[in-house]
Parts: structure tokens; C-alpha cells; sequence
């Protein structure tokens, strides 16, 4: 009999080990020669980020963290969306409590990724807008299939995303390259993310990503994993910093800003337009 709590499946012959199964949304995996953890978001059809997912994402970068592998490549299991960002019908018709909720576990899981000291990298094998470009920014090194879109839409959806929100974006972009874009709230193809530096590199295939992030890694090999560690972290502390004072406040903002009349009417357009795009 299979127990969920760790248990180390061989996947695919002998090179890599499936870890995690007490999760459903996301799938571990470790490659025995390299020593590196593949973190793939499997909800269909969009990896929209409901709770479980968040709280999937969560339980997985610990797992990673505790079971010493040498670096993180997420990534998603559907060949067109990295992540639609934050699942908009859960946030629809809902109580207050939920929206703190979801914006809880949204917070728990960017501080997961943007704060760990493993070397990270995100393989974007396809569109990645709002919170999927968030979790992608929070990652060192990003490498993204081709004519697909990156970016933090929010402006235009009339929604001010929070500064930590935008740190990562703001990390690796010029300040700015980066303003602008966030006050169009503007989505780059992945060329245009690439020659503004948005994304690292660009691969023909989400197996050519996976090795290119898998690269980035290796880069540290002959790095100490302490001193490389916590130079990560000096750079991020002060965005942390900022984080932790403001936490409490954001949810409480946040879920004031979701719960309103005019934000709720917003979103309920959104979703339809959403389920017509499909229909046509
Ligand atoms: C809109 C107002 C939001 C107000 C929020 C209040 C305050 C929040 C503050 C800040 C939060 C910011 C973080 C966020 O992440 S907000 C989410 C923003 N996300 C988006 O704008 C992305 C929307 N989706 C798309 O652009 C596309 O779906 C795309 C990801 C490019 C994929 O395109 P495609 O492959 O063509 O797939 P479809 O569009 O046909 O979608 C397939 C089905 O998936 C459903 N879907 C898509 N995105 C979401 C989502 N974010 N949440 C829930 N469901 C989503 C879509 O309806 C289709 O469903 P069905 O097949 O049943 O019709």
C-alpha cells in the first residue's frame, strides 16, 4: 500500500524520482543526476490559482527545501498556460473570508519562492499573465517558449497591484522599463520579454526550457551553497522587509478592494467575456 507522506516513486526509469504525492495539484520530481527538483502546476485547464493550488505550491517548495535538492524549476503541465494567475471564479460571489484566504495563501506562496535560498528557475511553456508572471518573477532565472504572453495585466484591470506583488518584476527590469509597463499594464510576447530582459532566454520546447533552467543551476555548482544562499537573500531583504510590515494590511485591503460592489461587477464581466472567448 502506497502512503502519501514521503514516499519516493521511481517515474520514469531510473533518473528521476517522483517525491510528492500527498499533493494533487502539483507534482515533484528529482532528477537523480542532477540532484534538481522539477515543481510542475497540474491544474487543468489554466493553473488558475485557487487555494488548494496555493496551498499545493506551498507544500511542495518545502518539500523541496527539506529533501536537499540542489535547485527548483517550476513549470506547468498544460502545453499552453504557465498560469493564468489567481482563479477568478473563486474570487467571485464569495464572502470576505474567502478573498482572505486566497490572498493569504497568494502571499504564502510568493514569500515560499521569492524568499528561499535554493537556487530557483522558471521553465514558461506558455502564457504567464498576473499572479503565473508573479510566481515566474519570483524565481532567478526564467526561460519561455515562443508567441506567448508575460505580464502584470492588473492595470488594466483596473486593479493596483501591491508592491511586493510587482518586486520581482521590478527586480529584473529597469525601473523604467518596468513602470511603464505596469501602469499600461502591459503583456510582452516572449520576444518582446526577452529583449527587455524579462525572461533569460528563449527555448523551442518546454523540454529545452526545462534543460536551460537546469543549466542556470548547474552554474552554481562550484558556488557554496551557504554563501550563495544567503547573497540571494541580502538582495531580496529588503523587498521581504517590506513585505512582513505590510502583510496583515494587504489581506485586509485586499479583500476589501475584491469584496466591493465595483470590483465584484468587474470581475463578473471579465468572466464572461472569459467563457465567450471560448465559445467563439
Ligand atoms: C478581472 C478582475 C479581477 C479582479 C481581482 C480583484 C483584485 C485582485 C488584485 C490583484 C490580483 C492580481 C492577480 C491575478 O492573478 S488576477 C487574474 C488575472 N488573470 C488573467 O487576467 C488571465 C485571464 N485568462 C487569460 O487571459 C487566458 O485564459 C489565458 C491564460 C491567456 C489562456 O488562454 P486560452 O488558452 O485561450 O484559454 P481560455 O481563455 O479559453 O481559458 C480556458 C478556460 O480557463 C478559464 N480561465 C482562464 N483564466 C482564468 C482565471 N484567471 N481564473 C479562472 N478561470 C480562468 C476560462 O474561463 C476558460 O474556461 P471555460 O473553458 O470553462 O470557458
Amino acid at each position: 500500500m502506497l502512503h502519501s507522506n514521503l514516499l519516493r516513486l521511481v517515474a520514469r526509469g531510473s533518473s528521476s524520482r517522483l517525491m510528492s504525492t500527498a499533493t494533487k495539484l502539483t507534482t515533484v520530481e528529482v532528477n537523480d543526476e542532477t540532484g534538481i527538483a522539477t515543481l510542475t502546476m497540474n491544474r487543468p485547464p489554466v493553473n488558475s490559482q485557487n487555494v488548494q493550488l496555493l496551498l499545493d505550491l506551498q507544500a511542495s517548495i518545502s518539500e523541496i527545501e527539506n529533501n536537499k535538492s540542489r535547485g527548483l524549476i517550476l513549470t506547468s503541465a498544460h502545453s499552453n498556460v504557465f498560469s493564468a494567475g489567481l482563479d477568478i471564479f473563486e474570487m467571485y460571489n464569495t464572502d470576505v473570508e474567502r478573498l482572505r484566504t486566497v490572498w493569504t495563501e497568494l502571499q504564502n506562496v510568493w514569500i515560499a519562492l521569492y524568499g528561499t535560498s535554493l537556487p530557483t528557475a522558471a521553465a514558461i511553456n506558455g502564457h504567464a499573465p498576473a499572479g503565473g508572471c508573479l510566481l515566474a518573477t519570483a524565481c532567478e532565472y526564467r526561460v519561455m517558449r515562443p508567441n506567448f504572453l508575460i505580464g502584470l495585466n492588473e492595470a488594466q484591470l483596473g486593479i493596483i497591484a501591491p508592491k511586493w506583488l510587482m518586486s520581482g518584476f521590478t527586480n529584473v527590469l529597469p525601473k523604467r522599463v518596468a513602470e511603464r509597463a505596469l501602469t499600461q499594464g502591459r503583456m510582452f510576447t516572449t520576444q518582446e520579454a526577452f529583449e527587455a530582459g524579462l525572461v533569460d532566454e528563449i527555448a523551442s520546447s518546454k523540454e529545452e526550457a526545462v534543460e536551460k533552467c537546469a543549466a542556470f543551476i548547474g552554474s552554481f555548482a562550484k558556488v557554496n551553497p551557504l554563501a550563495r544562499g544567503l547573497t540571494k537573500l541580502q538582495f531580496r531583504a529588503d523587498n521581504i522587509k517590506e513585505f512582513e510590515k505590510i502583510r496583515e494590511k494587504d489581506v485586509a485591503d485586499f479583500a476589501a478592494l475584491a469584496s466591493s460592489p465595483e470590483v465584484q461587477k468587474v470581475m463578473g464581466t471579465y468572466l464572461e467575456n472569459l467563457k465567450n472567448k471560448g465559445k467563439k
